[in-house]
């Protein structure tokens, strides 16, 4: 039965559904905060599921022995180190729409409580002062709004703003200019969002490019008396250079969500005048909660016990049904790849599959991480398809794919080509109707066979008392044969023979075929038939 670990706040939806599931859940949502006590039990957990509190670090995942999966409920996962999680196999899924609509809102309420006051205003009617004329606001109606990123959460908040009456403008380089029409926004460079805008929200993910968008010097290009709201994430604001524009009265206010440091207990914002800041309470509703919860359970529940992948950052989305159906085909792709990459012993620059027929239609980007995964077993044999395409990409090699539906003999078939400096090896396979896959051609030469844990290959010149010499050689040394095809290009051309055998032959068996003079090659090969 998986484990499943809770390492953050995460409603009890959560544990319900893992329960329901038939998983075993943990819930410490303490362990978020320490992360030694987090390290010392990683190794005994399939999923870990968090939400920011918990930083899944390249040291807590060389810990993570049995992870398969990090689910986080919520939206960005700058807190875990996604390239550690890969090369390490481990999917990483978050729940991308579940607390958006909640986030826009908070954006639009501390727009609200900026251009009012109102925290202020709060706090000084509950010390029984009535200071009616301190707190002069500013109203939304036809001001401009910039939205800088306008994706889920952006979208919302651009609709809400609507409705208050406000020109919105979008700086977004991913926004096309029908989105934008769709949306009912002005598309525009930063720099013209930065002069034009009277309030300003942050809707973008922390990245290289958007670290520190609002820089010192793009905050000395702000329209005076601008209010900046940040319900992102902190980093993408220069705290200190705003704090500096907000005393010198140049932006009249802010309203943080985030901050820089998580938890902050410091910040050049605090107590400044017009500033109001929130515990990066952005999805913190129970509606929002409920569905990050339930969502992310749901969705690490499929994996473990399915393995359906929904929402994951680092490998392409398969389907409950699409897993079923492509089962028998990813097992085919991955042996495909497993075999040219067990034949291969020189550098491998470039992987060609062809999809034909029935398979061309089904979800090729992870059949190619099966194969990718496959030709990679031989050098690490920990990889999987999460993992195998990073590894691939940092050797360098190149993956290309061709997709054809003019299958003849067979309904569908994938045939994987690897490419060195030398030469290139290709082997086709198919799956029968019993869900078996089959290997059909290597080098061009049609053969028909099962596959199986434990083969042998051999290639020799097309002349008689090969079957026997094989038979004799096997029987021999004790080895039983479960199947035996044979393939040849033409009369008296190259032939090859694939046996499948019920148990690792020994090199010293091998050595003796080797040494009648009579095969080109002759080489063992293992299959994972798990
Ligand atoms: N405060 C909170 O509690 C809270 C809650 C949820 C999400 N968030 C944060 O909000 C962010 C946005 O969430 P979302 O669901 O809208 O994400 P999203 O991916 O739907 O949208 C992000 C948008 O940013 C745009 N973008 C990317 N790089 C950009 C750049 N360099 N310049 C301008 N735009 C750029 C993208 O094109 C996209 O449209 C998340 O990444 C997360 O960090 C915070
Ligand atoms: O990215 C998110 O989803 C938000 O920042 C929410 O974070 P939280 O789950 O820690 O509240």
């Amino acid at each position: 039965m998986p484990k499943v670990l809770i390492s953050d706040a995460l409603s009890d939806a959560a544990v319900q559904i893992f329960r329901d599931r038939g998983i075993d859940v943990d819930f410490q949502p303490q362990l978020g905060k320490d992360k030694e006590a987090l390290a010392a039990i990683i190794g005994n957990y399939d999923g870990l599921a968090i939400r920011s509190a918990t930083k899944a670090t390249e040291k807590l995942i060389a810990e993570a022995t049995n992870l398969k999966v990090i689910g986080r409920a919520g939206i960005g996962v700058d807190n875990v180190d996604i390239p550690a999680a890969s090369k390490k196999g481990i999917i990483v899924m978050n729940t991308p729409f579940g607390n958006s609509i909640t986030t826009a809102e908070h954006a639009i309420s501390l727009m609200l409580a900026v251009a009012r006051q109102i925290p202020e205003a709060n706090a000084s009617t509950h010390a029984g002062k009535w200071e009616k004329s301190r707190f002069m606001g500013v109203e939304l109606t036809g001001k401009t709004l910039g939205v800088i990123g306008a994706g889920n959460i952006g979208s919302i908040v651009i609709d809400r703003a609507r409705g208050l009456r406000m020109k919105v403008v979008a700086y977004d380089p991913f926004l096309s200019e029908e989105r934008a029409t769709e949306l009912g926004v002005e598309k525009l460079e930063l720099d013209a969002l930065l002069a034009r805008a009277d309030f300003i929200t942050m809707h973008v993910p922390l990245t290289d490019q958007t670290r520190n968008i609002l820089s010192r010097e793009n905050i000395a290009k702000l329209k005076p008396g601008v209010r900046i709201i940040n319900c992102a994430r902190g980093g993408l604001v220069d705290e200190e250079a705003l704090a500096d524009a907000i005393k010198s009265g140049h932006v009249a206010g802010a309203a943080f969500d985030v901050f820089a440091e998580e938890p902050a207990t410091e910040s050049p914002l605090f107590n400044l005048p017009n500033v109001v800041v929130t515990p990066h309470l952005g999805a913190a509703t129970t509606e929002a909660q409920e569905n990050v919860a339930l969502q992310v359970a749901e969705q690490m529940s499929d994996y473990l016990l399915t393995g359906a992948v929904t929402n994951a950052i680092n490998m392409p989305s398969i389907s409950a049904e699409e897993a079923k159906v492509m089962g028998p085909w990813v097992a085919l792709a991955g042996h495909l790849g497993n075999f040219v990459g067990q034949m291969t012993d020189e550098p491998i620059t470039a992987i060609n599959v062809l999809y034909d027929g029935q398979v061309s239609g089904m979800n090729l980007q992870a059949l190619n991480c099966s194969v990718i995964a496959g030709i990679m077993r031989k050098v690490n044999p920990d990889v999987n398809m999460v993992s195998a395409p990073v590894i691939a990409k940092e050797r360098g090699i190149k993956i290309s794919t061709t997709r054809q539906d003019q299958s003849g003999a067979f309904e569908g078939y994938i045939k994987v080509t690897a490419v060195t400096a030398q030469r290139e090896r290709s082997v086709a396979g198919t799956v029968f109707s019993d869900g078996k896959p089959r290997f059909i051609q290597i080098k061009g030469i049609n053969i028909d066979a099962e596959i199986g844990q434990h083969m042998v290959y051999t290639t020799n010149d097309d002349v008689p008392g090969i079957i026997g010499l094989l038979g004799q050689t096997m029987g021999d040394n004790d080895v039983n044969i479960a199947n035996f095809t044979l393939g040849r290009s033409a009369k008296n051309g190259e032939a090859i023979a694939i046996l499948y055998v019920d148990d690792a032959v020994p090199e010293k068996t091998l050595d003796k075929l080797r040494a009648t003079g009579k095969f080109n090659q002759v080489k063992a090969l293992e299959f994972d038939m798990a």
